[in-house]
């Protein structure tokens, strides 16, 4: 994917901006709170629904205004034949109002779909850091992407589990119980089936991803953890033993919601015992690993935003991600107080944006 405009207005700092990036890689370059991270926030709220900073009603949309907008201009790759296409978005905080290829949308995952973006920001370390949180919504994320039976999964166990939970507060009957039981069973073996299936075929992307930007990390392992005891039990049986205890706490302890991604790196020894400058590594390798597979399940490379991404890596590390990335035939997009200066001149079309309070007041192109 490759977007060739972005307008921005009325977003945290940025009254009003309009960036034109070129295919290659566009450098957003500006002092501390100028709004460089707006800039990659905007186009990150469009592709995932929401921002990686927090909600849209607790402080996205700029003081004083009432809401904020968003235009984007892409081309799709995947097709043989490129496809045009535009999305809008306004969101006020409490509502929102989008349209896709000048038609309104009724659920915000339309825009979702429609455009990919990876983006890598200082809070992605959470991906081998932290909760397992995050690195379902990556899983999902992926999912999303390259399986179209995920959503209605994913829905459809949703929905049970929401029901589930409220009977379980409610003190219910068996029979109650019994009927949701199943149907959350029946979504939820075949949402665990699906992303056993999506961690085996992402799992070499990503080895191969960390082996070119940290091989001082070791070999990669990705393994999927479906959220019950499944060697020992189908789902269902899961539920049932847990019955009593779920009634006592009010909620469903076992189940998809609870999954999670073992993430190994052969040469770290646990996930404590990595460093700052090493987590961000093996954190990065793990989201363009997924940008690898995301462009060879669909035939296109989501666009890539990377924040901030050179701080806290040492000068060779540095270089080598930004090689790596240079050398990538996906458009990138990369933030910092400074123009990265390892690997110039880059090989690729380059754009440069220089980002003062909240006005974009240069393009350069080179
Ligand atoms: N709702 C809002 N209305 C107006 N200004 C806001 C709002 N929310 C945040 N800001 C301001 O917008 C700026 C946001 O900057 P942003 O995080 O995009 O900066 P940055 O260039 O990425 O900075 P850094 O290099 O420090 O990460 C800050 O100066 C912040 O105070």
């Amino acid at each position: 994917m490759q977007v060739s405009r972005i307008d921005v207005k009325n977003f945290r700092s940025i009254r009003e901006a309009t960036l034109a990036p070129c295919s290659g890689v566009n450098l957003i370059v500006g002092d501390n709170g100028a709004g460089k991270t707006s800039l990659l926030e905007a186009l990150h709220l469009m592709a995932h629904g929401r921002s990686f900073r927090g909600r849209v009603r607790d402080g996205l949309v700029r003081t004083d205004a009432a809401g904020l907008e968003v235009y984007v201009e892409w081309t799709d790759l995947s097709s043989p034949i490129p496809r045009g296409r535009r999305a809008g978005l306004r969101h006020t905080g409490s509502s929102w109002e989008g349209r896709l290829d000048a038609e309104p949308v009724s659920q915000l995952g339309d825009l979702c779909a429609a455009l990919a973006v990876t983006t890598f920001e200082p809070g992605s370390h959470s991906l081998v850091t932290g909760g397992a949180e995050s690195r379902r919504r990556y899983l999902d994320w992926g999912l999303f992407h390259v399986e179209q039976a995920f959503l209605p999964a994913w829905r459809r166990y949703s929905r049970a589990l929401r029901q589930r939970n409220a009977l379980l507060k409610a003190r219910p009957n068996a029979a109650q119980l019994d009927a949701w039981d199943r149907e959350l069973a029946e979504s939820g073996e075949l949402l665990a089936r699906q992303r056993d299936a999506y961690v085996e075929a992402l799992e070499p992307a990503v080895v191969a991803t960390a082996a070119e930007l940290g091989p001082s990390l070791g070999e990669a392992r990705l393994e999927h953890v479906p959220g019950w005891r499944r060697e020992s039990l189908s789902l269902l049986d899961a539920l049932l033993v847990s019955r009593e205890r779920d009634a006592f706490a009010g909620y469903t302890s076992v189940g998809p919601h609870r999954a999670d991604l073992r993430l190994e790196f052969g040469a770290v020894p646990g996930r404590s015992a990595l460093s700052r400058g090493q987590a961000k590594l093996a954190a990065l390798s793990v989201l363009l690993g997924q940008a690898r597979f995301h462009a060879q399940a669909t035939g296109d490379w989501p666009v890539i935003a990377l924040d901030d991404v050179a701080s806290e890596l040492d000068r060779r590390h540095r270089a080598g991600v930004l090689e790596w990335l240079d050398a990538l035939p996906a458009q990138v997009f990369i933030s910092g107080t400074e123009v990265p200066e390892d690997v110039l001149p880059w090989s690729r079309p380059k754009a440069t944006f220089h980002v003062e309070h909240g006005e974009v007041t240069a393009t350069v192109l080179a």
